[in-house]
């Protein structure tokens, strides 16, 4: 099914600088586990435009095929504050600009703030300043998922109200629903407890209105309503 979703309306209709990009990442020996699929690249573009969004943030940024997807929804005047329209942190700078030409040549790298490092202490920062409280409209986030309930106790001050939080990967491969003997591969294994708790979490934040789209991966989109 996800082929002929792929093949009859994703693939024709992706923009050629994600398809290039794509192809970039399928050359990474990290490829398997790490890339965003090209059906979610697509709904975040939709979903960006939709909500209008200005000032977004992404964490786990890899080769950056959601960050093109980000880039190139988002209008040219989303400038907030000092950040650029996207804040975007990786602990990987070298992967990044693996795809950092086809993000130029597309026109759209001026709108990326790209931070190498981990995430956690950057939005430690910004909620020490004050000053980028409830400034968001979107964060993406897919990184470390042993972090993500780390990632929520932060985001949920920085994401304006109103505004969408998407977590990534939240199906983990299906592992969500495997019975505990089930032979998974170690990586999916190692992180399977930790999606299953962020998703009761999510499930029972009264800060939040969420929805758990079946696309790509999983993504959980969390609207902050407090
Ligand atoms: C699944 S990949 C991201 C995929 C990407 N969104 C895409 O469109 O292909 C996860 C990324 O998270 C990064 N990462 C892991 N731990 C991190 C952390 N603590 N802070 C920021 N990034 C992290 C990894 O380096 C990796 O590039």
């Amino acid at each position: 099914m996800l082929q002929y979703i792929l093949e009859t309306s994703v693939y024709p209709r992706e923009p050629e600088a994600m398809k290039e990009l794509r192809q970039v990442t399928a050359n990474h020996p990290w490829w398997n586990i790490m890339t965003t699929s090209a059906d979610e690249g697509q709904f975040l573009n939709m979903l960006l435009k939709l909500i209008n969004a200005k000032n977004t943030m992404e964490i786990g940024v890899y080769t950056g095929y959601s960050l093109l997807a980000t880039a190139l929804a988002l209008p040219e005047d989303g400038k907030v504050m000092q950040f650029l329209i996207i804040l975007a942190m990786d602990i990987n700078r070298e992967n990044y600009e693996l795809g950092l030409p086809i993000i130029q040549k597309a026109g759209v790298a001026h709108k990326i703030d790209f931070r190498e490092g981990p995430a956690l202490p950057v939005l430690d920062q910004m909620l020490q300043d004050g000053k980028h409280n409830g400034s968001f409209d979107f964060i993406f986030v897919d990184a470390d998922k042993d972090n993500y309930i780390n990632y929520h106790k932060r985001l949920i001050d920085l994401v304006r109200i109103g505004g969408l939080i998407g977590y990534d990967n939240t199906l983990w491969n299906g592992a969500v629903v495997a019975p505990p003997d089930a032979p998974l591969r170690k990586y999916v294994r190692y992180y399977k407890d930790f999606v299953l708790e962020l998703n009761k979490a999510l499930a029972a934040d009264p800060r939040i209105e969420i929805c758990q789209l079946p696309v790509g991966d999983g993504i959980t989109l969390c609207r902050r309503i407090s």
